[in-house]
């Protein structure tokens, strides 16, 4: 099976720091990919090398078999590599479920004029729409604020808003940096079994994470870095028990 995602030696110096040194690891299709480490292990600038938002200085980035290393994150969301953020904002005044809609214009092929001149296929299209993104606010428990203006939600949900967004935009393989930072026990909770549920649905998940609660209970494959480099890769039962990961942490 080819993997979603191949990163092979990938690395990147700033001056004299080496933040991401010789990082290779693969993510299969429809599994969770957890990266942890200590505070500036190299997590972000990792996420930065494979959405595309930093050059590497060495290495490639594989997505479904295609050398991807050099594209810019707009070409590499366009073959389904999403991060959550890389996205526009979410518009305050504008209600979930129209926020939501914006991830799905982004891949419609409709274009501006199709919207303004508005023909049948159109509205029958964007009634569609309407109904898949109510879908995916039901998805991440926002059905019932799919009226509601972004900006009257809570910071968690906000979050979730921004998941089931960047679901609209039909990734292949979703980046999620630090998801359940802010939320409280309940909405971690609810975001840990969405985040199986998409990955079991057919898109793969890559997350960075600090909350290890959600990190063993979500993650098929736990990458682990260190002073940037990959100092363990394994499943949640290898990795808690890793000596390296261990005096890393306590290190
Ligand atoms: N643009 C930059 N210029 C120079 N150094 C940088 C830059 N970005 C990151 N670094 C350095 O690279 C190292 C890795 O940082 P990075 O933010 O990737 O770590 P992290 O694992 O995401 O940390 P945290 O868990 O605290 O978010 C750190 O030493 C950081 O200071």
């Amino acid at each position: 099976m080819t993997a979603c995602l191949k990163v092979e030696g990938a690395t990147k110096t700033f001056g004299g720091l080496t933040a991401v040194n010789a990082v290779s690891f693969e993510v299969k299709p429809r599994s969770v990919t957890a990266i942890i480490g200590p505070n500036g292990a190299g997590k972000t600038t990792l996420f930065n090398l494979i959405s595309g938002a930093l050059p590497l200085s060495d290495g490639r980035v594989l997505f479904e078999g295609v050398d991807v290393t050099a594209e810019e994150p707009e070409a590499k969301a366009a073959r389904g590599l999403i991060r959550t953020f890389q996205l526009v904002k979410l518009f305050p005044e504008l209600s979930a479920v129209e926020n939501v809609k914006v991830g799905f214009h982004l891949r419609s092929r409709g274009g501006l004029l199709s919207a303004l001149l508005r023909p049948r296929w159109v509205r029958q299209m964007e009634a569609e729409i309407d109904g898949r993104a109510r879908e995916l606010l039901d998805l991440v428990g926002l059905g019932t604020a799919a009226d509601r203006p972004a900006s009257a939600l809570s910071y968690g949900q906000g979050r979730l808003l921004e998941v089931a967004r960047a679901l609209a935009a039909g990734p292949k393989l979703l980046l999620l940096d630090e998801p359940a930072a802010g939320l409280n026990a309940d909405e971690s909770a609810r975001l840990a079994s969405l985040i199986r549920r998409i990955a079991e649905d057919g898109t793969a998940v890559l997350l960075i994470e600090h909350d290890m609660h959600l990190v063993m209970n979500t993650a098929d494959d736990i990458v682990v870095v260190d002073f940037g480099k990959k100092i363990a890769q394994g499943a949640p039962d290898r990795i808690r028990e890793d000596p390296a990961v261990i005096a890393a942490y306590l290190g």
